[in-house]
């Protein structure tokens, strides 16, 4: 064992866990503008940053109070630090140096991935890590696509498709470089794969950090669990009927089909995004929560691959309050429950985005799982 030199008194130990997002899009797309000009914003100064190569940062001009290892502290008070090796190596050994005070005690983390992640196995890896789970929230993940070589960028590389599809706020880079001549079908085509993240449009990183950051369940400001504005489930009640042609009509649901019916979308059947589905179920009775893990359990065993995320709400049998559930691919974090409804509807609704399954075999494997399911819609 190593040598133990610090006592608990001359550790700072954080009181809640860290703040945890992650940056990504696709090569050139703008992550590291984006990055340089939010490091500017007094807001961000309690902010430790990781990315790949710190070589391509051009952050000289911000800097350097000191230089550790691979560590660099700006003036402005952020930290940033390279990836030599292993992300999550990195990031514990950033979090111990932040508890025994060899850097200043950031709050937040911000980490940049290459361009040409797929961001689901680096979200996985962060929630099931059980060092990291404990002391970092993961508040969520942030995606730049360029105004100018989006599309192409979405039709050829799939992990860009998936960049977009995992995000809680969508970046859409270089609106300076479009002269009033903005592709039209970019903007319905990242709202069709992801109808739930914020999306904005930015030039030379030029946006708030307030919007980009808080987009988690938990809400540091009201202290408290802000489940709506985090599933926005009516984001995908709207766009779900009206883009996943696979849908199956049998059961009835109430819906109008009149809004987000899809006349300007391509149908070429080998677009990648095609292949994602984003939708939304609901289940009007309280499920028994057996049963419940059961479904859950056999999805994420034989599908896990191909569900890119789900969160949701559920009213369970017996239970007063709502429990809340989110899930990357095979890992799940732990259920929430909730101190109360957020309001008086107390459905239980679940967002699924996915890749190359058909919102059919869920609705279809809820029945049989979930006893008295007819209602699903
Ligand atoms: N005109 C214009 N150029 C931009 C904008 N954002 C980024 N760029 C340029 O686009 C190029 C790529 O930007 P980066 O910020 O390095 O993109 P990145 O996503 O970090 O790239 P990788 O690290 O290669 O994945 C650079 O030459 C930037 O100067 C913008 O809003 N407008």
């Amino acid at each position: 064992m190593s040598d133990i030199k610090f006592q608990v008194h001359d550790m700072d130990i954080p009181e809640e866990p860290l703040a945890l997002s992650v940056l990504t899009g696709f090569l050139g797309s703008g992550k590291t503008t984006l990055l340089k000009q939010l490091l500017q914003h007094p807001e961000m100064d309690e902010t430790a940053v990781i990315v790949n190569e710190f070589g391509e940062i051009g952050l000289d001009h911000l800097l350097v109070e000191s230089s550790q290892e691979d560590i660099v502290l700006m003036n402005s008070g952020c930290l940033c630090c390279t990836v030599r090796g292993d992300l999550v190596e990195t990031i514990r050994k950033l979090y111990k140096k932040r508890l025994i005070k060899e850097v200043p005690a950031f709050k937040r983390l911000v980490i940049e991935t290459t361009g040409l992640a797929d961001p689901a196995p680096i979200l996985q890896t962060l929630m099931t890590d059980p060092f990291l789970s404990e002391r970092f929230r993961l508040d969520g993940v942030i995606t730049t696509v360029d105004a100018v070589n989006g599309n192409s960028t979405l039709d050829n590389h799939p992990e860009s498709v998936k960049q977009v599809a995992v995000a809680d706020r969508l970046l859409i880079t270089k609106t300076d470089m479009t002269e009033g001549k903005r592709d039209p079908d970019l903007l319905h085509r990242i709202k069709t794969l992801n109808p739930a993240a914020m999306i904005q449009e930015v030039s030379f990183g030029n946006v708030e950090p307030a919007v980009l950051f808080n987009a988690g369940l938990y809400n540091p400001e009201t202290k408290s669990l802000d489940v709506q504005k985090w599933l926005k489930a009516e984001a995908f009640e709207e766009t779900s009927h009206g883009h996943d042609h696979s849908h199956s009509h049998s059961h009835s649901h109430s819906h109008s089909h009149g809004h987000g019916h899809d006349t300007n979308h391509h149908h070429d059947v080998n677009r990648h995004d095609d292949k994602i589905h984003a939708f939304c179920l609901i289940h009007d009775r309280p499920i028994d929560w057996d049963q419940m893990n059961s479904w859950v359990d056999m999805l994420i065993t034989l599908y896990g691959n191909n569900i890119l995320r789900i969160k949701g709400i559920l009213n369970i049998e017996g239970d007063q309050n709502p429990v809340v559930i989110h899930g990357v691919q095979h890992v799940f974090h732990p259920p929430v429950m909730l101190e109360g409804w957020p309001d008086e509807d107390h459905r239980s609704k679940l967002v699924f985005i996915v890749r190359d399954l058909k919102r059919d075999m869920f609705d279809e494997t809820f029945r049989a799982f979930i006893k008295e399911s007819a209602d699903l819609h």
